[in-house]
């Protein structure tokens, strides 16, 4: 108990994992906690101060299954091992205690086992550090190792962690309520730590001990929020691994204006990396990735996730997915290597940090191999193959990484076809790699042949036919007879040969000496060949961390290959064209459409009608603002996200489902599609719009990008009117930025034509026989009128309500919807409307029959029906 007071106390914060022989015990109030969270049970064991001890249990071979389990469900446990062997421990005294200690505390945002995070995400841990107006975030994945870091303003450290979306944020407690609000929009778990962590003097220490670099210089000029970010991450990587911390890469500056601001709301909005209702299905991440590992999944969301602003590195992006899009049986070949490429990057973390297993080597050399022949398969093209491919296949090219190779080539000779788990297992060394292994191996497998051969002869000697020989952890090998058979054995002659050892129900089972020595020097055998399985296995992780940052860099450039290829895919079977990215501050695209929508329109088996749209800050080629009207349910929307969509697409190096699309680079895309009240902030749908719609007025610059649906409808028609058409100017006048703009507010049509740069657009839609009949094309000017009735009514709302709706509206246009309190005295009565359009019998029967559907029977069945009917009348 004091071992383990010892340990709770040194991680308050953590459940404590306690490592009691086969078992991870948990006590006091962790266990009740944790029984309460995955629903383990809950036992009693000893005393502490006279009451009982709380404590629950899990069995050490399945501590991930929990592990994952307690993580997710917010807590983080540290896992305290027996440190040394009991043997070792007897050696002090019978009753001296084996020695324990914390290894490491398992945190959503430090994990490194498959079986703890997902394959195609990234895990990241973020650290916040504030410095006046400016902040700093830096963040590591510790299951890949990478490492990046970035000044911001503090005002855009939400927007920064809604893209970055990690699994744990590191914070000084005074910084605390700075991100508290970000964090939960993000869906990170806040860690807060002592100030003292984030001193950027000695974080400085920390990161040149940490890269065994003299002077921070190689790395870029860093600022103190960065140096005290950065000094937080890696602090507690140290503390939760326990001293074992996983290298990092050096860590990758980027700069403020890198990449696309997207914030939150408009992530959320636009439905980029999940759909609204959460799920990775439905995005648009989902809708383009054809990427075939896990790691070229990860990439594209970080790619989608996070659209870059230089050109030039668009177009080098865009240039890859040319190559593959250009040379198809190359991209198919590539495709083909790296779908048994495995997850190197992963892998080699796990080796490095002592936690790998045989599978994850096979993983190394499998990503190696397939690299190098997707590398193959990359050369020999006629023209020039772009920069990214070039330096992909440098990277993965092994004749220009010896050691690489030969840590592959000796893989390959020497891991076993089959692959347990666990290296404690053994039998994951290939026969005929290692004579030493080989020895013992046939040691144990003779011996084994020479105890198939004692079967027989006992039974021969004995008499007894069916006598079986068994094995079992306890006994080891042991003779295995049945009451009857025993009754024989241990008569005499026979029990001067045969030793009793243990009687079961159904089962008594002997030795002999003989068999005991076979037994002990199987065993042996089977113990020397483990341990010398163990041995090599520490010298191929050992081989392998020492190229880690090889094979990081090959896992990066098998990535780059997987999604250049994936989009390539993606752009062929959505028909997407390559984006002409330039330095104006227009935005032309011919015949666009929704990726995600059109999906969905095609599996209704109907096709998704293709969209121009034509915007220009400078208002040169387009307008700057456009307004969009038309009626519910026409399309706008959807024309709106898609209009965002294709700059994100464009600028993460993507085709875009267009026929054509020019687009000067975005610095900002804002969205707000679709209402969203943010009741958990405590703030009103139109609030929530209100303060949305500020943080748009204040940051849109001239190369931002601004698509905004339906603002200011959240409240009374003239407010709402007002702002809307104040906003509309505010965007025209002084945010100069691209903008559309859909509303309802037909009086917006008006502001429009008299803007400078303003223009009207509309969805189409026509009445066909009384119906309403949707086109989903955008034409120029106004819409005509806005079909909201037609639209309820489509929605089956009952027909004397819809009636009276038009009643209304014919009073309201009939008064300039001026005089509105005064049509409540001329209007007939709502009963009257009810009688007027009650239905009656004969015409529900009527309304009943389908002709096409009638046999001549029922024809004639209904005839008489309605005549009847009529004369009920
Ligand atoms: N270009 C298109 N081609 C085919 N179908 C489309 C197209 N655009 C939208 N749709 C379909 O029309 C429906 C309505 O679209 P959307 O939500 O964009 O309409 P809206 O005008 O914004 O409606 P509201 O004003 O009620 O919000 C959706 O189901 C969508 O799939």
């Amino acid at each position: 108990m004091a071992q383990y007071l010892a340990a709770k106390a040194e991680h308050p914060d953590s459940l404590v994992f306690f490592r009691m022989g086969d078992f991870y015990e948990i006590f006091f109030d962790d266990a009740v906690k944790a029984s309460a969270a995955i629903g383990i049970t809950l036992t009693k064991r000893g005393q502490h101060g006279g009451e009982p001890i709380p404590m629950a249990g899990v069995p050490w071979h399945q501590a991930e299954n929990y592990l994952s389990k307690l993580i997710r469900a917010g807590f983080k446990v540290a896992v305290c091992e027996q440190l040394e062997d009991p043997a070792e421990a007897k050696k002090r005294g019978a009753k001296s205690i084996v020695n324990r200690g914390v290894v490491r505390v398992v945190t959503p945002g430090t994990l490194t086992e498959e079986g703890l995070l997902d394959a195609r995400s990234a895990n990241r841990l973020a650290a916040c550090a504030f410095d006046g107006e400016s902040a700093a975030i830096a963040w590591a994945d510790v299951s890949t190792g990478a490492f990046e870091t970035r000044a911001i303003a503090a005002r855009d450290v939400e927007e920064e962690l809604a893209a970055l979306s990690p699994a744990e944020l590191l914070v000084v407690e005074a910084d605390t309520p700075r991100v508290n609000e970000a964090a939960r929009i993000s869906g990170a778990v806040v860690t807060q730590r002592p100030a003292v962590k984030a001193d950027a003097k000695a974080a400085a220490r920390r990161i040149k001990s940490a890269f065994e670099v003299a002077a921070l210089d190689a790395f870029g000029e860093f600022s103190d929020a960065e140096l005290s970010a950065m000094g937080l991450l890696l602090d507690y990587i140290e503390l939760t691994q326990a001293g074992a911390a996983p290298r990092l890469m050096p860590p990758r500056r980027n700069a403020e204006r890198a990449f696309m601001a997207i914030d939150a709301a408009t992530r959320a909005g636009l439905e980029i990396e999940r759909s609204t209702r959460g799920a990775r299905e439905g995005s648009l991440l989902a809708c383009i990735d054809r990427t075939v590992t896990s790691a070229g999944g990860r990439m594209l969301a970080e790619r989608i996730g996070r659209p870059l602003t230089d050109r030039t590195a668009i177009t080098a992006r865009l240039d890859a997915v040319q190559f593959f899009l250009d040379e198809r049986g190359k991209r198919e070949g590539v495709r083909e290597e790296l779908r048994v490429a495995g997850d190197l990057a992963r892998a080699v973390t796990r080796l490095a940090l002592g936690r790998g297993g045989p599978r994850d080597l096979a993983q190394v050399r499998d990503g190696l191999s397939a690299g190098d022949r997707a590398a193959a398969r990359c050369a020999g093209t006629n023209g020039d193959t772009p920069g990214e491919i070039a330096r992909a296949c440098e990277a993965l090219s092994v004749a220009a990484h010896p050691d690489c190779a030969s840590l592959a080539q000796t893989l390959a000779r020497a891991l076993a076809p089959e692959l347990p788990l666990l290296t404690r297992d053994g039998g994951f060394i290939a026969p005929g790699y290692d004579a030493v292994l080989d020895e013992s191996r046939a040691l144990r497998d003779d011996s084994r042949k020479v105890i198939a051969a004692l079967q027989a002869s006992y039974a021969e000697e004995t008499g007894i036919a069916g006598l079986k020989l068994k094995h079992n952890g306890v006994l080891g090998y042991h003779i295995d007879a049945t009451t009857k058979q025993a009754e024989a054995l241990m008569a005499p002659p026979l029990n001067a040969r045969f030793i009793h050892r243990q009687t079961n129900a159904g089962s008594i089972r002997f030795t002999t000496t003989e068999l005991a020595e076979l037994d002990a020097k199987i065993s042996r055998a089977g113990e020397a060949s483990l341990s010398r399985e163990l041995a090599l296995f520490k010298d191929f992780a050992a081989r392998a961390a020492a190229q880690e940052k090889d094979i990081r860099a090959a896992a990066e450039a098998l990535a780059s290959l997987d999604v250049a290829a994936g989009l390539a895919v993606w752009a062929e079977e959505a028909q997407a064209t390559r984006p002409e990215i330039d330095d104006t501050t227009a935005l032309l695209a011919e015949a666009a459409r929704h990726p995600v929508a059109e999906e969905g329109v095609r599996r209704d088996g109907q096709g998704f009608t293709p969209n121009d749209a034509r915007l220009d800050a400078e208002g040169k080629s387009g307008p700057r603002l456009m307004v969009v009207t038309g009626p519910n349910m026409a399309g706008k929307s959807t024309y709106l996200r898609q209009i965002a969509l294709l700059a994100v697409l464009a600028q993460a190096g993507s085709y875009v489902p267009a026929k054509k699309l020019r687009l000067g680079i975005v610095d900002r895309v804002f969205a707000r599609v679709g209402a969203s009240d943010d009741l958990a902030r405590g703030r009103s749908t139109f609030m929530t719009e209100m303060v949305e719609t500020a943080a748009i007025l204040h940051q849109a610059g001239p190369r931002a990008l601004v698509v905004l649906d339906e603002i200011g409808r959240g409240t009374a028609t003239f407010d709402g009117l007002a702002i809307a058409w104040a906003v509309a100017e505010h965007l025209h006048e002084a945010n100069k930025c691209r903008a559309v703009f859909a509303t309802h507010y037909h009086e917006l049509t008006r502001l429009a034509d008299k803007l400078e740069a303003g223009a009207n657009a509309h969805l189409r839609a026509k009445e066909w026989k009384g119906d309403l009949v949707f086109l989903h094309e955008v034409a120029p000017g106004a819409a005509d009128r806005s079909y909201g009735i037609q639209v309820a009514k489509l929605a089956g709302v009952p027909k004397s309500a819809v009636e009276r709706a038009r009643a209304v509206l014919q009073r309201l246009e009939a008064n300039g919807g001026a005089t509105r309190v005064d049509i409540a005295d001329e209007l007939p009565l709502f009963a009257q409307v009810m009688e007027e359009n009650k239905t009656s019998p004969l015409e529900a029967a009527l309304d009943a029959i389908n002709p096409d559907a009638l046999s001549p029977k029922q024809a004639l069945d209904a005839l008489y029906k309605l005549k009847s009917l009529k004369d009920e009348n």
